[in-house]
């Protein structure tokens, strides 16, 4: 832990405790918006889903486009051999486990079960040394995560329970405790992030060691994103010295209510940040608010439950109607995800290619330059996206030929 505090300090942060969250980040400097707080590899991560219909990723980069398969497991994908050297010590233990599965099983190895397959070899590997170990890389930070087992149901870990034996007959380790198995699959339930690409798309899960420090509140002062499968914290509001770094687990889009009751299932603490202990009706319910205005009506704009008509238009082509749903749950965006949200500034980017294709060139030119203003603070300048985005914005504005 001391080793972790001066590498942090030199970060400009710092941790402390606290009797009712544990362990808190705390900043030992000002940051500004838009500036990084950390950045980090993953311990452990794997891609969403092994499954046929799953959109491969790389699992060195991943990246999701011109990848081949591993040609001795058959399951896990890299775009180059740059890609596939650097993970060779982990994969080349990995796939021998994986391997002895039959080929029907190896395409249903759920990503938590693969993460924590992943774990224990690298557990051994810096046993071993034949991965080096560091202040902030070493299965001692494992060691400390939350798991919370007091509090998860008996049904939880009776699943736990099952997901260790898979984990046991992948690995084929005797000596694997079941008991510590379950502890950590709890300890993954608390403390793994989504990875996902630049729109936000779920790519896979991952374990961030030092992030996994950062407590939540519904209206944090940075954004998590993800270039590649590294992870970056960027501040999204003023942070000054000595005020507490939050992220949020869930969707801040959501009402009190139903974040309040996600936090207390997954995470087992209930919020006491500004929003949950104003409850402030106008900021809640983004489901509430994508009610078609029309009384007699019960449909909804966009749901969480997967229909998203914007989209949906946008697959079948018809970019007009697309149009109007984006611009019918505009409001509701600009509500929910104010200041600088990642959904809010990807909402206007695609409101910018839409009005684009549909003549209103000038509302576009604004969008985009909107979504420039968020997605410059929340995903920085240097990343492909960005890069692509501002190159967009400067054509646009410059009113030269081109394709959204
Ligand atoms: C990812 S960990 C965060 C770091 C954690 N505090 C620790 O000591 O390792 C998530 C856990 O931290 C605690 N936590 C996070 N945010 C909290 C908050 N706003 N209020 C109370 N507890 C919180 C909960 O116990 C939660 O399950």
């Amino acid at each position: 832990m001391e080793e972790l505090q001066s590498v942090l300090e030199n970060e400009g942060l710092t941790v402390t405790f606290d009797p009712m969250k544990g362990r808190c980040l705390i900043a030992n400097k000002d940051f500004s918006p838009g500036e990084v707080i950390l950045r980090e590899e993953p311990y452990v991560c794997a891609p969403k889903s092994f499954a046929s219909e799953a959109v491969p990723v790389c699992q060195g980069c991943f990246k999701t486009s011109n990848l081949k398969k591993c040609s001795a497991c058959q399951l896990v994908w890299y775009c180059g051999r740059s890609c596939q050297l650097s993970d060779w010590k982990m994969h080349r233990l990995e796939c021998r486990a994986i391997s002895r599965l039959d080929m029907n099983w190896r395409n249903v190895v759920a990503p938590d079960i693969c993460l924590m397959v992943k774990l224990y070899l690298r557990r051994k590997l810096q046993s071993d040394k034949i991965i080096p170990t560091t202040a902030t890389d070493n299965y001692k930070l494992v060691e400390s995560l939350v798991a919370h087992m007091s509090s998860i149901s008996e049904q939880e870990k009776f699943l736990y329970a099952r997901k260790a034996e898979i984990v046991k007959l992948i690995l084929q380790w005797p000596d694997i405790n079941d008991k510590q198995t379950v502890e950590n699959f709890s300890k993954l339930s608390r403390n793994t992030h989504t990875i996902t690409g630049s729109q936000m798309e779920p790519l896979g899960i991952g374990l961030y060691l030092v992030i996994s420090l950062i407590n939540h509140s519904c209206s944090p002062n940075t954004v998590l994103v993800f270039e590649g499968k590294e992870a970056v914290i960027r501040a999204v509001q003023q942070i000054q010295k000595g005020d507490e770094v939050f992220v949020s687990y869930i969707d801040t889009g959501a009402a009190t209510m139903s974040r309040q009751d996600d936090l207390l299932k997954q995470y087992f603490f209930t919020c006491t940040c500004s929003r949950c202990l104003s409850h402030d009706p106008v900021h809640d319910d983004i489901d509430g608010s994508f009610k078609c205005m029309n009384d007699k009506c019960s449909g909804v704009y966009e749901s969480n439950f997967g229909r998203w008509f914007m989209m949906d238009y946008i697959n079948l082509g018809d970019m007009q109607k697309a149009l109007e749903y984006c611009r019918l749950t505009m409001p509701t965006y600009q509500r929910v995800y104010a200041g600088f949200h990642p959904l809010l500034g990807l909402r206007y980017y695609t409101s910018a290619k839409l009005e684009w294709v549909n003549g209103n060139k000038v509302i576009a030119v604004d969008h985009l330059d909107k979504a420039v203003d968020i997605l410059k603070v929340t995903h920085g300048t240097e990343t492909p996206f960005m890069k692509d985005l501002l190159g967009k914005l400067e054509k646009a504005r410059g009113g030269a030929p081109f394709e959204f």
